[in-house]
């Protein structure tokens, strides 16, 4: 089974929402809602491809710094095993602009559960959802 690296990110605003991108036509699972990010490319580390992949999807630039392990996705597809961090994002520079994704919106919490989503991120909704339910319980 091959194992596929990906990176993404939970880009969080001031309202609590979450940013969700489509998969453009043309690519695997086209059509479906993901956190954006990519797959991590030989000789990077995970923070540097999600923040070029950030800047190449989205056209936002975010520092290595502000990226905040949150979980991960391991989940076995029927052509290849993907292992997938999630990080939570708060601060960047720039608008999300849907350069290389088919759209993008930023969405409640719990509204997360109503998008077409690839099968590995049930979980990372999940804790996505948990975690916001424990800041607003505050
Ligand atoms: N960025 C991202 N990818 C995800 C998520 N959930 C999930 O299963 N994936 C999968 C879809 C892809 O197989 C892979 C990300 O690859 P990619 O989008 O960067 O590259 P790609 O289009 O060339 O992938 P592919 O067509 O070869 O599958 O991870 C998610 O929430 N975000």
């Amino acid at each position: 089974m091959r194992l596929v690296l990906v990176v993404a990110a939970a880009l969080v605003d001031g309202s609590g929402r979450i940013l969700v991108t489509q998969r453009p036509e043309g690519k695997s699972m086209a059509g479906l809602w993901e956190f954006p990010g990519g797959k991590i490319e030989a000789g990077e580390t995970p923070e540097a491809a999600l923040c070029r992949e950030l800047a190449e999807e989205i056209g936002v630039t975010v520092e290595p710094s502000a990226l905040e392990p949150l979980t991960f996705a391991s989940h076995t597809y029927a052509d290849f095993h993907l292992m997938m961090p999630l990080y939570v994002v708060r601060r960047w520079v720039g608008t999300p602009a849907a350069l290389e994704v088919a759209d993008l919106q930023f969405v409640m919490p719990e509204r997360l559960g109503e998008l077409a989503m690839p099968e590995a991120d049930g979980p990372l909704v999940s804790a996505v959802q948990s975690i916001f339910t424990e800041i607003s319980a505050t």
